[in-house]
């Protein structure tokens, strides 16, 4: 086989019933096509950029009515009649870098060009200043991926199955716009992202703070040294704002009324410790139990001082939530009151920087309506309904994580105009994707199962050509990597044949005689 690297080799001609929407094309058989590769045919002055999505090997001698010993026979004596067709999906006419539909009639017995390096960076670049380097071509890893930082602008769905890279490729993103000095709140329900801090690039460790509530279980404390306290003073809450806090839905009048008396008598000194004491003796027909018992039990989530906006929203700031350890109610009462100071602060237009909010788990922060509760729930999923709708118009920029797309808003996930799809192989959720997104071929959903872990497509507005891209490696250390079960079971057998030695035994039972 020849070396056929580069661009502007020619592979194979045009043959058969050609469309403006696809060619097929007969390939050279000393040359080797992939899947996935992407190649050329030239028109007038310009390029029609094609991706192969099928390939085809016909043979009128070797047909499947032939017996074995007949087949073999042939195949001993090199007598083969076989012709290899690749079926290509245009992707459009390049002029200049720019991709447009192709109007071009193909006729049949046209060159056709593989796409090589220098061609397809040319189309797939960004200028410096707006590209976001997001990792290589699956199939051309000497190729360069790039998405366009204001194709951000009507915000980003990062979807995949569970173990495939969302949190990884969110990571990645999340470190090119760090580099562009952008500001990013992430709401991180798993404390996956909290470990990007430790890193030893200074952009990173002099930009990111991690803020946990004295809720959070602490995952990764030991790795991570101090952490920025996210706290609330129980004294600083309306009454409104408790029975959020309590989950009282605003239908419960009767409920909401205790709280406000309780409230009422105790004169503004509304120490959480306090306040539950009262509720005890306060003289009002309901009791509100079930609530204060909750109450209690979240008492912790109060400090001696309320986190200010202007502590988490900053230029160049990248300021993790880190919502691990706490009930959905309770997240998604932090994430409200984080998302609306955010969002009062942007439409007041006291931070005038672009905030890139990335939500991780989005189908818990954004369910479809049936699935939803009151109080602070329902007004963060109006919340993150609105900036979906509305967001760019004053800077606030979406970017959710889910392995669930069936289970989350469809309005929130259709406004997410581009997608970051990795591997993904449940049918219902390959359906919601379908569904929800303009820019998703049927084509291109085929593809979805047979992505390898950290590998994507990528489509709409962040990207010039939908692109299948292996996601690059992080900069930063990422939190939830999976375990390698070998390794710790290998761990664990030795810890058990440790505690079988006589001699330990022998030290345990002193030990309890002591
Ligand atoms: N592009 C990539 N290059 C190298 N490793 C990757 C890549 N993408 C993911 N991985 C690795 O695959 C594993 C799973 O990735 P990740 O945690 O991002 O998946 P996930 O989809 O977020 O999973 P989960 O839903 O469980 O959080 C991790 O160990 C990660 O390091």
């Amino acid at each position: 086989m020849r070396g056929v690297q580069g661009s502007g080799y020619e592979i194979g001609y045009t043959v058969g019933d050609n469309r403006s929407e696809s060619f097929m094309f007969v390939v050279n058989p000393e040359i080797q096509v992939k899947k996935w590769e992407y190649v050329y045919i030239l028109a007038y002055e310009d390029l029609i950029l094609g991706r192969v999505e099928d390939l085809v090997s016909r043979s009128d001698l070797l047909n499947d009515r032939i017996d074995y010993n007949s087949v073999r026979k042939y195949s001993e004596n090199r007598m083969n009649d076989n012709v290899d067709l690749c079926v290509v999906r245009i992707i459009g006419s390049v002029k200049d870098g720019k991709i447009s539909r192709s109007r071009y009639l193909i006729r049949p017995g046209q060159p056709v060009y593989r796409a090589g390096k220098d061609v397809l960076e040319n189309i797939l670049k960004f200028d410096d200043d707006r590209s976001l380097f997001l990792g290589h071509l699956a199939d051309q890893p000497d190729v360069k991926v790039f998405a366009n930082i204001n194709g951000l602008r009507r915000h980003l769905a990062i979807i995949a199955q569970t173990g495939a890279g969302k949190s990884h490729t969110a990571g990645v993103i999340m470190e090119e716009l760090l580099k562009k000095g952008a500001s990013i709140i992430v709401l991180d329900p798993h404390a996956d992202y909290v470990l990007m801090k430790n890193s030893q690039n200074q952009i990173y460790r002099d930009s990111i703070r991690v803020f946990r509530t004295p809720m959070s279980t602490g995952r990764y404390t030991d790795k991570l040294g101090k952490v920025d306290e996210f706290t609330i003073r129980f004294q600083d809450l309306n009454y409104e704002e408790v029975c959020d806090i309590m989950g009282i839905h605003e239908n419960y009048v009767n409920q909401s009324n205790v709280v406000k008396k309780i409230m009422e008598e105790l004169h503004g000194r509304k120490d959480v410790d306090e306040f539950i004491e009262k509720s005890e003796s306060v003289d009002v027909e309901h009791r509100i139990t079930a609530r204060i018992k909750y109450l209690r039990r979240i008492r912790n989530i109060f400090g001696s001082r309320t986190t200010d906006i202007g502590e988490y929203l900053a230029p160049a700031r990248m300021s993790v939530i880190d919502l691990s350890g706490l009930d959905q109610s309770l997240a998604n009462y932090f994430a409200y009151r984080v998302i609306s100071q955010v969002y009062d602060a942007k439409t007041a237009g006291s931070f005038e920087y672009p905030v890139f909010l990335f939500i991780e788990e989005a189908h818990n922060f954004a369910p479809p309506e049936k699935n939803r509760g009151g109080g602070a729930s329902k007004m963060l999923y109006d919340l993150v309904k609105k900036i979906a709708a509305e967001g760019r118009k004053f800077g606030i920029f979406l970017a959710i994580i889910t392995q669930r797309p069936g289970k989350i808003d469809q309005d929130v996930l259709s406004q997410c105009n581009s997608q970051i799809i990795l591997r993904i192989t449940n049918p219902v959720d390959q359906k919601a994707i379908l569904e929800s997104s303009e820019n998703m071929s049927a084509s291109l959903m085929e593809d979805l199962p047979s992505l390898d872990i950290g590998e994507a497509i990528i489509i709409g507005e962040i990207v010039k050509m939908p692109t299948i891209a292996k996601i690059r490696q992080r900069e930063t250390e990422e939190g939830g990597v999976d375990v390698d079960i070998t390794e710790l079971l290998k761990k664990a057998r030795e810890e058990a044949e440790k505690m079988r030695d006589p001699s330990a035994i022998k030290d345990r039972t002193r030990k309890l005689l002591e």
